[in-house]
C-alpha cells in the first residue's frame, strides 16, 4: 500500500533554522516522508527512510539538476553517483586515510590546537569557545591538509562561510549568492597557483597526493569543486562538532566529570555530539525512478532533503534521543552519512575533536564553564552549529586532566558471578578502568568460560580461541577465579552483597525456550540446550537417548545451524576439535534425515550465511531446500547466496540428507499415543499448505529462557540497562535476554564499566566492603589449569581435549598434585610468536584495514618475521605455504571486495591454484548497518581461498564499524586468539 505525500504546510524556513528538532518529531511521528512546500521539496526525516536513500544511489541520485550546491561550489563528487565519484573519490582519499591522519596530520593538529589555545587564553574569559578557538583550528587544519599555502586560515573561514550559505540559500537570496560567488572566484585564483607548486613539490597534503596518483588525472574543474565542497564540509563539520560537543559537556556536569576522568570516553562523547546534533543537517538527493518510500509514492524527477538532524533523533533507534548522554548505547549514527558518499574527512575530523582539540580544552582550563548572563546561542538546519558560545575559567592547569597526579583513587572490590563470555569480559573491563580493584570471578562449576567451553561447539575451536584472552586475565592481570562455587547454595547473593562493593550478575540462561504446540510434551521432543550440554561434555549431563533416524530441528538461527553440522559431520570433520567422539557417535549414528524448520523466508532467516556455508561444505551431506522462492541471483544479500548455493549443491549419494524448510511452522508433533515419549512425524504448516514429517526426534531451537523459580534479579531481561542498583549489575544475557553474539558482550561490558565508575562518583557505591574468605570447596585458577591440563595430555589423536564429564573427576584432577603446570605467561603484555613467518594481508578502502594491518605487526615478538601487503598489490604466487595469513579485509558496493582487492579475488577463482598447504585466518571489517552483506567482502575472500583448498583458521574475527570498539583493538585480540589456536609445532 502506498499513498501521495502528506504536505506539511505548517514548516517554515525559520522554524527549521531555530529549532528544527520538534518539527522533525512530529514528521517522524507523521511517518517520515512528506511534501515540505516552503523548502520546495519532500523531506525525509526517519531513520529507515534516511538509511534506505543512502544506500540506494540508482533510486536517490546524488546528481541532483540545478542543485543549489554545484551552483554554490561547482559539480563536486558529492553531487555525482558512481562510477564517477568512485573515481574523483579514491583520488581524494590518501591524504584523509587514517593511517596518514595518524602518521601525519595528527601532530599538526595538536600543534595547531596548541596554538589557538593560547591565543584563547591572551584574549581572557568571555572569549568565544567557537570563533576564537574552534574555527580558527579548523580551518588552520585544514588549511594545511589541503596543501593552500597561500591562503590564511581567515579566507578558509570567509570561503567556507559564504560558500556553505549558498549551497543552503533556499531562500534564493541575491546577497548570499553575491558573496559565494567572491569566495568562489578567489578559490580558484589560488588553486590554480598552488597546484603548480604542488606539482613541483611533492609532499603529503591532499593537493599533492592527488597530482602524483600515477594513472589518473583529475581535470582541473573537477579539482576546484572538490576543493571548494573540502573547504565547505571539512571546515565546518570538526568546528560545529567540537563547539557542541563542549556545549554538551559544560552543561551536562555528570558527563563532563565522566569524560574528564576517563579519556577513553573523549571517542564516545565525539560521536554523542554528533548523533545529538549533526552538523551536516540536511542534504539533497534526486529521485531517478518512480519510487516508494516509506509508504509514500515519489515520482522520479522528485526532489528531496534527507534530514540527518532528524535520523539521528529517531526514537525508534535511541531511547530519548534529545538527550545528550555520553554513556549512551552505541548505535550507528548517520551523521558522516552512509553507503558511497560517507564523509572521507571522518578520520580527519575524530582525530582533530575527540583526539587532540576536546581533551586539550578541558585538560588546560581550569574552572572552564559557560557564562550565565552570556548564554550560548545555536541555530541551523542545513548546517547546524553554535553561533555563539563564550566561556570563562579561572586560570591555567599545570597537571592536565587524565595525567598522573600521583594520587589513587580507592578501588572498589568486585564480584563477578559467571565466568562466561559476559562475566569474563565484564571482568576484562572493570581491571581496565579500575586497575587497582580487587574482581573475583565466581563460577558454579569447578571450570571457567561457561558457553565457551560448553556452548561453542566442538568443531569451532577458533571460537573457543577467546579463552586465551581470559586466561590471560586470571594468570597475568590479577583477576581471582574462584570456580565450584555455587550461588544459592555455597553463597547467597546477599553475603555477595556484604561482602563487595560491586557484583555483577553474569550467569546465563540455562534453559531450553518451550516449544507451544500439541505433542511438545513428548519426551522425544528435546531441547537445544540440554543436546549440546551432552554433547559438550558438561558435567554430569545425564546421557540422551540415541537420535532415531529422522531428525527435525525447530529453528534456523546459529544454534539450529551448530547443531544440525555437529549431528551430520562425521568422525574425519572433528580433527582439531574437542569432540568426545564415543558420546557423539553413540548419540548421532542412526541419523540419515534431518529437518530443519524455520518460519522466515531466506533473507530474514537469522542464521548467519557463514554458518549455512559450512553446512553446505560438510562431506557426505545433501541438500534439500523447500518454500525458499525465488532466489535472485544479484550477489546483494549474503544470506540468499548461501541458500543458492544449497538449492543449487547437488550431491546424489550422501550419508545425511538435510532438508531446509523456509516459512515452515510446526504445528503438531504426533507420537503413537497419548502419554507416550515417542514422536512419529511433525505436522508442519507452509506456504503451500501443510506437510507430514515423519521424524523420531525433535530438537527445538528456539532460545533459551531463564530459571522460572529464580529472584528478580535473576530474570533474564527484568533489568535491560544493567543496573539493578547501585552496586548490583547484570551481564550478557542475564541483562538482555538470548541475544547477541560473544563479541558483543564486550561492547556491553565497557558500558557496564561506565555505569560503575558513575556510581562511583556519585557516591552511590562506596569502597568498604571486606571481601569474602576462600570457601573449602572452591576451585581456583591452579586447579583450574591442572584439569585443563590432564583433558589435554589424554585428548585421543586429533583431539584438542578430552573433557572431564564429571564435577567429581574435576574435583579430583584439580587436587592432582602430581600434574606439572607450565609457567604462566609474564604479567607484562606477551608478544606474539607464531613460530612462522606471518603476512598481514590488507584490502581496504578508506585506509581502516590498512591501519589495523600496520598495528597488529606492532604485536608480534622481535623473532617473528612479519610483513604487511596490499590485497591490491599481491597475486597468487606471492602466496607462501610457508607462512600464515591473516587476512584483514572491508566490504564495499553492496557487499564487495574493495576494488583493489578484486583482481586477487578474481585470478584465485580463475586459475584455483592448489593451495591445500596455505593456512589463514581472517578479520572482516563491516559496518552492521549493513544487515545483508555485513562483512560479506571478507566472506568473498574467504570462500575464493577455501575454494582452491587453503585451510582457514582461528576466531572469524568481524569489526563492526558502527560500534564502539575501535578496530584496532578487536583486531588484536582476534590475532592473539588466532596464534594462540596454531597447534604447537607452528609455534615452535
Ligand atoms: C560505500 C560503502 C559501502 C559499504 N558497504 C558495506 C557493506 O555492504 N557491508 C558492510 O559490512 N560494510 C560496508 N561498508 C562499511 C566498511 O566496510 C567499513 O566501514 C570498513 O571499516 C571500512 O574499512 P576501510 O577503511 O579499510 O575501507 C561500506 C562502506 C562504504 C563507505
Amino acid at each position: 500500500m502506498s499513498t501521495e505525500a502528506p504536505i506539511a504546510d505548517w514548516v517554515t524556513i525559520p522554524d527549521l533554522y531555530r529549532d528544527p528538532f520538534p518539527i522533525y518529531e512530529r514528521l517522524r511521528a507523521e511517518g517520515g516522508v512528506h511534501w515540505v512546500p516552503s523548502v520546495n521539496r519532500y523531506l525525509v526525516t526517519s531513520y529507515a527512510a534516511v538509511h534506505a536513500t543512502e544506500l540506494d544511489q540508482v533510486v536517490y541520485s546524488a546528481d541532483e539538476e540545478d542543485s543549489l550546491q554545484i551552483r554554490a561550489m561547482g559539480h563536486s563528487m558529492l553531487r555525482r553517483d558512481d562510477p564517477e565519484h568512485y573515481l574523483e573519490r579514491k583520488a581524494w582519499q590518501p591524504a584523509l586515510r587514517p593511517g596518514a591522519v595518524q602518521r601525519v596530520w595528527k601532530a599538526k593538529f595538536q600543534r595547531n590546537a596548541e596554538r589557538y589555545l593560547d591565543e584563547l587564553i591572551v584574549k581572557g574569559p568571555g572569549a568565544d569557545l567557537v570563533w576564537d578557538f574552534a574555527a580558527p583550528f579548523a580551518a588552520e587544519s585544514l588549511r594545511e591538509l589541503i596543501g593552500l599555502h597561500n591562503a590564511t586560515q581567515e579566507d578558509l573561514q570567509r570561503w567556507s562561510q559564504t560558500m556553505i550559505d549558498a549551497t543552503g540559500n533556499y531562500a534564493d537570496d541575491p546577497e548570499v549568492w553575491a558573496l559565494g560567488k567572491q569566495s568562489f572566484d578567489e578559490v580558484d585564483v589560488a588553486l590554480d597557483e598552488m597546484l603548480a607548486w604542488h606539482a613541483a613539490n611533492p609532499n603529503e597534503s591532499l593537493l599533492s597526493q592527488l597530482l602524483q596518483i600515477p594513472d589518473y588525472r583529475m581535470p582541473l574543474e573537477r579539482i576546484r569543486a572538490n576543493v571548494k565542497m573540502t573547504i565547505g564540509g571539512g571546515l565546518n563539520e570538526p568546528r560545529d562538532a567540537l563547539g557542541v560537543a563542549a556545549w554538551g559537556l559544560l552543561s551536562h556536569p555528570e558527563q563532563r566529570a565522566a569524560v574528564e576522568t576517563d579519556p577513553a570516553l573523549w571517542n564516545a562523547a565525539f560521536d554523542e555530539t554528533i548523533r545529538w546534533v549533526a552538523p551536516i543537517g540536511l542534504y539533497s538527493r534526486q529521485v531517478k525512478h518512480d519510487t516508494v518510500l516509506a509508504g509514500v509514492r515519489l515520482p522520479a524527477g522528485a526532489r528531496l532533503g534527507i534530514c540527518i538532524l532528524s535520523a539521528n533523533r529517531d526514537e525508534q533507534v535511541w531511547d530519548e534521543p534529545d538527550r545528550f548522554d555520553v554513556r549512551r548505547e552505541a548505535k550507528p549514527h548517520l551523521a558522516f552519512g552512509k553507503g558511497v558518499h560517507v564523509c572521507l574527512g571522518a578520520w580527519a575530523a575524530r582525530a582533530e575533536v575527540a583526539e587532540v582539540a576536546l581533551p586539550l580544552l578541558f585538560s588546560s582550563l581550569e574552572g572552564l564553564a559557560l557564562i550565565d548572563e552570556d548564554p550560548p546561542e545555536i541555530g541551523g538546519w542545513v548546517f547546524r552549529g553554535m553561533t555563539k558560545l563564550p566561556i570563562t575559567w579561572t586560570g591555567r592547569r599545570s597537571t592536565p586532566i587524565g595525567e598522573p597526579t600521583g594520587q589513587t583513587s580507592p578501588a572498589p572490590r568486585i564480584a563477578v558471578v559467571g565466568s562466561g563470555p559476559s562475566g569474563c569480559f565484564s571482568a576484562q573491563a572493570l581491571k581496565r578502568t579500575f586497575p587497582e580493584a580487587p574482581i573475583e570471578v565466581f563460577d558454579e562449576l569447578p571450570t571457567p568460560y561457561g558457553l565457551v567451553r560448553y556452548g561453542v561447539a566442538a568443531d569451532h575451536q577458533g571460537t573457543k580461541a577467546v579463552a586465551r584472552q581470559f586466561d590471560r586475565l586470571f594468570s597475568a592481570e590479577g583477576v581471582r577465579f574462584r570456580g565450584n562455587v555455587r550461588l544459592g547454595t555455597d553463597v547467597t547473593l546477599r553475603e555477595l552483597e556484604d561482602a563487595y562493593d560491586v557484583v555483577v550478575l553474569a550467569t546465563g540462561l540455562h534453559a531450553d525456550a518451550q516449544l507451544q504446540i500439541p505433542g511438545a510434551e513428548r519426551g522425544r521432543v528435546r531441547g537445544a540446550g540440554e543436546v549440546t550440554r551432552f554433547l559438550n561434555g558438561y558435567p554430569d549431563a545425564p546421557e540422551p537417548e540415541p537420535l532415531g533416524e529422522r531428525v527435525v530441528v525447530v529453528g534456523h538461527g546459529n544454534v539450529a545451524m551448530d547443531l544440525a553440522r555437529i549431528i551430520a559431520r562425521d568422525a574425519a570433520g572433528f580433527v582439531g576439535s574437542d569432540i568426545d567422539d564415543a558420546a557423539h557417535h553413540r548419540f548421532t549414528e542412526r541419523v540419515r534425515t534431518i529437518h530443519l524448520l524455520g518460519r522466515s523466508a531466506p533473507a530474514d532467516a537469522k542464521f548467519d550465511p557463514v554458518m549455512v556455508r559450512e553446512l553446505a561444505g560438510l562431506s557426505g551431506v545433501a541438500h534439500r531446500v523447500h518454500g525458499a522462492g525465488a532466489l535472485p541471483d544479484d550477489g546483494r544479500d549474503a544470506r540468499i547466496d548461501a541458500v543458492r548455493a544449497l538449492a543449487e549443491s547437488d550431491l546424489p549419494e550422501s550419508r545425511v540428507t538435510i532438508h531446509w524448510w523456509f516459512g515452515a511452522t510446526p504445528a503438531v508433533i504426533m507420537g503413537t499415543g497419548a502419554g507416550t515419549d515417542a514422536v512419529t512425524a511433525v505436522e508442519v504448516r507452509g506456504a503451500d499448505g501443510e506437510e507430514l514429517l515423519p521424524a523420531d526426534d525433535v530438537i527445538t531451537a528456539i532460545g533459551f529462557a531463564g530459571d522460572v523459580d529464580a529472584a528478580r534479579e535473576l530474570q533474564p531481561g527484568a533489568h535491560p540497562d544493567g543496573r539493578i542498583a547501585a552496586g548490583l549489575y547484570t551481564a550478557g544475557w542475564l541483562r538482555r535476554g538470548p541475544r547477541g553474539t560473544i563479541p558483543d558482550q564486550r561492547t556491553d561490558a565497557r558500558e557496564l564499566a561506565q555505569k560503575v565508575v558513575a556510581d562511583l562518583r556519585s557516591g552511590a557505591v562506596t569502597t568498604t566492603a571486606p571481601g569474602l574468605p576462600a570457601l573449602e570447596t572452591e576451585i581456583d585458577f591452579e586447579g583450574w589449569r591442572r584439569i585443563d591440563l590432564r583433558e589435554r595430555l589424554t585428548a585421543a589423536p586429533g583431539r584438542e581435549r578430552s573433557k572431564l564429564r564429571s564435577r567429581a573427576a574435576q574435583l579430583e584432577a584439580a587436587a592432582d598434585a602430581t600434574l606439572e603446570l607450565p609457567p604462566l605467561p609474564s604479567a607484562d603484555g606477551e608478544a606474539l610468536d607464531p613460530g612462522i613467518g606471518t603476512t598481514v594481508l590488507f584490502g581496504t578502502e578508506s585506509g581502516g584495514a590498512e591501519l589495523v594491518a600496520e598495528d597488529l605487526r606492532q604485536l608480534f615478538s622481535d623473532d617473528t618475521d612479519v610483513e604487511v601487503r596490499d590485497l591490491g598489490e599481491t597475486g597468487i604466487d606471492d602466496l607462501d605455504p610457508d607462512r600464515l595469513y591473516l587476512l584483514v579485509c572491508a566490504t564495499y558496493g553492496d557487499g564487495e571486495v574493495p576494488t583493489s582487492a578484486r583482481p586477487f579475488v578474481a585470478q584465485l577463482l580463475a586459475e584455483r591454484p592448489d593451495l591445500s598447504e596455505l593456512r589463514f585466518a581472517v578479520f572482516g571489517m563491516g559496518d552492521r548497518s549493513y544487515d545483508r552483506t555485513y562483512s560479506r567482502g571478507s566472506e568473498l575472500i574467504t570462500e575464493a581461498l577455501r575454494a582452491c583448498g587453503a585451510r582457514q583458521i582461528g576466531e572469524y574475527g568481524r569489526h563492526d564499524a558502527g560500534g564502539p570498539i575501535p578496530a584496532t583493538e578487536a583486531a588484536r585480540d582476534w590475532a592473539t586468539g588466532v596464534c594462540a589456536a596454531l597447534p604447537s609445532p607452528a609455534r615452535g
